[in-house]
C-alpha cells in the first residue's frame, strides 16, 4: 500500500498535462501538495528544479522520494497506487489496453496539434511581438482538424467516452489538451457537436475540479476575447 502522507506535485496550471494531474488528484481526494512552477517566469530553468527534472518540464510528481515525470506515467502511477475508482484505469487487460492505446496516440496527435494552435495564437505573439502568420495558422488548424476527425471516428465512435462507457485517463488527458486553444479565444469543438457533447460529459464527470483547474485558462480566454 502506498504511503498516505501525501504527494508533492510541481505544476503550472496553464500547462495541459499539469491540469490533468491536478484534476485527478483533486477529484479523487488524493492527499497532495502543489508546488507552483511558473513557466512564464522561467521557474522550470532554476538549478533546483533542473536537479529534480533535467528536462526542465512540468508536471513532476514526488512520492516519498520517488520522482516521476511525464503526465501519462504520473496518472497511471496514481491510479494504480492510490485509492482511485477503477474506471479511471481499468484492471481488466483489454479495457486497460484501450486506455493505453489512446494515451500512446495522444502524445503524438492530440497533444502536438492542439498545443500548436495555442502556441501560434497566444505564446508566439507574446514572445515575439509579431502577429500570428495566417497561412501557418491555417495549416495548423487543418492538421488539428484531422486529429479531431480521428478522435470522433476511431475513439469516440458511438460510445459516451473515448474508451467506453465510463470516464478514463484517456478522456482526462484529451479534454485538458483540447481546452488549450480556448486561451486564445478559440473553441475548437464549436463545429463538432459530437466532441462538444463528449467534452460536456467529461466536464460533468469531473465536477468542480474541472473549472477549478481551468480558471487560469478561462482568464486568458476572457482577455483574448476582450482584445478582439
Ligand atoms: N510529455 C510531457 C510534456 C511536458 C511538457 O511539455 N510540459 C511543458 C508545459 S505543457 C513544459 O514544461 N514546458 C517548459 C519548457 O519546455 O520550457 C508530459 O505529458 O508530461
Amino acid at each position: 500500500m502506498a504511503d498516505k502522507k501525501g504527494i508533492e506535485v510541481y505544476l503550472d496550471l496553464l500547462s495541459q498535462p499539469c491540469r490533468a494531474v491536478y484534476i485527478f488528484l483533486h477529484h479523487n481526494k488524493i492527499p497532495h501538495t502543489v508546488k507552483t512552477v511558473a513557466l512564464r517566469k522561467g521557474e522550470n530553468k532554476t538549478p533546483d528544479f533542473t536537479k529534480l527534472n533535467p528536462m526542465q518540464k512540468v508536471p513532476v510528481m514526488v512520492d516519498n522520494g520517488f520522482v516521476l515525470t511525464e503526465s501519462d506515467a504520473i496518472l497511471k502511477y496514481l491510479a494504480t497506487n492510490y485509492n482511485a475508482p477503477e474506471h479511471w484505469y481499468p484492471r481488466q487487460p483489454e479495457r486497460r489496453a484501450r486506455v493505453d492505446e489512446y494515451t500512446a496516440w495522444h502524445h503524438a496527435n492530440t497533444r502536438p496539434h492542439a498545443a500548436k494552435v495555442f502556441i501560434m495564437e497566444v505564446l508566439l505573439p507574446r514572445m515575439t511581438g509579431q502577429p500570428t502568420d495566417p497561412a501557418k495558422l491555417e495549416r495548423a488548424l487543418s492538421e488539428l482538424d484531422e486529429t479531431l476527425e480521428k478522435l470522433e471516428s476511431m475513439f469516440l465512435k458511438r460510445q459516451p467516452f473515448l474508451c467506453g462507457d465510463d470516464v478514463t485517463l484517456a478522456d482526462l488527458l484529451a479534454v485538458c489538451e483540447l481546452m488549450q486553444p480556448l486561451g486564445g479565444g478559440r473553441d475548437i469543438l464549436k463545429e463538432r457537436p459530437k466532441l462538444a457533447t463528449w467534452r460536456s460529459r467529461v466536464q460533468s464527470a469531473l465536477k468542480d475540479s474541472f473549472d477549478e483547474a481551468h480558471a487560469v485558462l478561462y482568464r486568458l480566454r476572457d482577455k483574448s476575447r476582450a482584445k478582439l
